[in-house]
């Protein structure tokens, strides 16, 4: 920015004096520290030695103003322990609820290291303890790169009692990502740290509610095709890695597979091990249980968030449901005759409806899992994209799963009778469940492994005679 001499001798100020004045307006406006620099040197060149100084220290404690941040204006947010609700209220009740998120939250970010005096308490023996600040204490935690200052505050509550309060400070520029995301970010970490703890459900329906009991599957995905087994997890850790991200702008994150393949290839097995994986609740919807169109909403509302929902042998589980077109869901002729299946009147555009609305339940987390034996037998309308993402082929036994199998139960990795095995699985169909239970029958990986050689060799035989 230039003064132009000329117009301030015009209006009779000496010209240093005008000089002066619209550095100052400068100096005001100016942004950075590249443009103090500047007009520094400007004001070195043009003005009095007297005036210069006056001017750089003026300058200088304006700079110091704005770019120092410990002076910057502080913003305080108080959680209480004890708000307006009654003091024996249960902690995790209203308006605490806070409180107790935020104390959680701070245990796991808390660095023992750093502090002087620090609280240790825990409940009874086994369950874990809990390291907090004592009052008086502060601590610093980083948010996307923003320290957010915690200090543990004694305070007197309502009749003498001692009212602990944690107090959020941060500079007031931060006030919005504080409210809007730190707070958010703490309450779904801690609550995330909560599902992570509780044991899994699995849930059947009864009439139109759920009953539940504790899933106790082993967490080992079933032995199968090593690079479907990977596209499976990889699916699955998209799945666990992005939904941060949509939670954050609002949508829903839901996905669905299709299991298909025979009996015993361990289609049940995959969806216990992707509910232990993901750690998510399991609703076994068994559609027989089902007497119309009309619980489908029903049950749909009363299951809870982050859950697989699984149809287990969705072609076969019920034979006569009515569709429009006088088919059932696997696309066969519904036979008048069917007495047994008078009263069941789950059709296939109703449960169509029902997935469509389980995908369109705003912010929920869901996952929903068909098995069939038979892909073929399916309506294309359940097969088309959008409703099942995924579909994945549990097949006969093969030689990369047969090994998988041979390590889980006797931890080896070679045998003078694989090369055996793996010729006759090439030339057999075998379930995974079958060679599981011959696996079984000895605790001797060779006796085991010389009753798989036998069964296949049967096996063999029989479909040589077949022919
Ligand atoms: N691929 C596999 N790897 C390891 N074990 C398996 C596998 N497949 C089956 N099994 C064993 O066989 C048992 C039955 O398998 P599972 O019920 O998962 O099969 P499925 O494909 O769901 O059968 P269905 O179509 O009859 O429901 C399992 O409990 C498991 O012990």
């Amino acid at each position: 920015m230039a003064t132009d001499p000329t117009s301030a001798s015009a209006a009779g100020l000496p010209s240093y004096a005008k000089a002066v004045d619209a550095y100052r307006k400068a100096v005001a406006t100016a942004a950075t520290a590249t443009a103090y620099a500047v007009l520094a040197r400007g004001m070195a060149r043009e003005l009095l030695p007297q005036d210069l100084r006056a001017a750089v220290s003026w300058a200088a404690s304006l700079l110091r103003a704005r770019l120092e941040p410990r002076t910057a204006e502080r913003r305080t947010l108080v959680i209480k322990r004890d708000q307006e609700s009654h003091h024996h209220h249960h902690p995790c009740d209203g308006d605490a609820a806070l409180y107790v998120d935020v104390r959680q939250y701070l245990a796991t970010r808390i660095d023992p290291r750093s502090m002087r005096r620090l609280c240790l308490s825990g409940g009874v023996s086994g369950s874990r303890k809990v390291l907090s600040m004592e009052p008086g204490d502060s601590m610093i935690d980083n948010f996307e790169g923003v320290a957010f200052t915690w200090a543990s505050v004694a305070g007197e509550g309502r009749r003498g009692i001692v009212a602990e309060s944690l107090e959020l400070s941060f500079d007031a520029e931060h006030t919005d990502m504080a409210l809007e995301r730190y707070v958010p970010f703490i309450t779904a970490t801690v609550e995330e740290a909560r599902r992570q703890d509780r044991s899994l459900l699995i849930y059947m329906n009864e009439g139109s509610g759920w009953s539940s009991m504790t899933h106790h599957h082993p967490a080992t995905i079933p032995a199968m095709n090593p690079d479907l087994k990977q596209s499976v997890i990889a699916d699955l850790d998209r799945f666990l890695k992005r939904r941060d991200y949509y939670r954050r702008i609002g949508k829903a994150w839901k996905r669905g597979y299709l299991l298909y393949g025979p009996p015993g290839t361990g289609k049940s097995s995959l969806v216990a091990a992707m509910a232990n994986y993901l750690h998510f609740n399991l609703y076994d919807l068994d559609l027989s249980e089902v007497s119309g169109n009309a619980m489908l909403p029903r049950l749909l509302n009363r299951m809870s968030n982050r859950s697989i929902l699984v149809i287990e042998d969705i072609d076969c589980c019920f034979s006569a449901a009515s569709r429009d077109d006088g088919k059932d869901l696997a696309g066969h002729d519904v036979a008048d005759d069917s007495d047994d299946d008078v009263g069941k009147k789950i059709t296939l555009s109703g449960l169509l409806n029902f997935i469509d609305g389980l995908w369109s339940t705003s912010g929920e987390e869901r996952i929903i899992v068909f098995t069939t034996n038979y892909k073929d037998h399916l309506d294309r309308a359940l097969l088309r994209p959008g409703r099942m993402d995924m579909h994945v082929y549990m097949g006969y036994c093969g030689w990369e799963a047969f090994k998988t199998l041979a390590h889980n139960y006797f931890l080896i990795d070679d045998h003078p009778l694989f090369p055996e095995i793996q010729e006759l699985l090439s030339a057999v169909e075998v379930t995974p469940a079958e060679v599981s239970e011959m696996l079984l029958r000895s605790e001797d990986a060779g006796a085991a492994l010389l009753g798989v050689t036998k069964f296949l060799r049967e096996k063999k035989q029989e479909i040589g005679e077949g022919n």
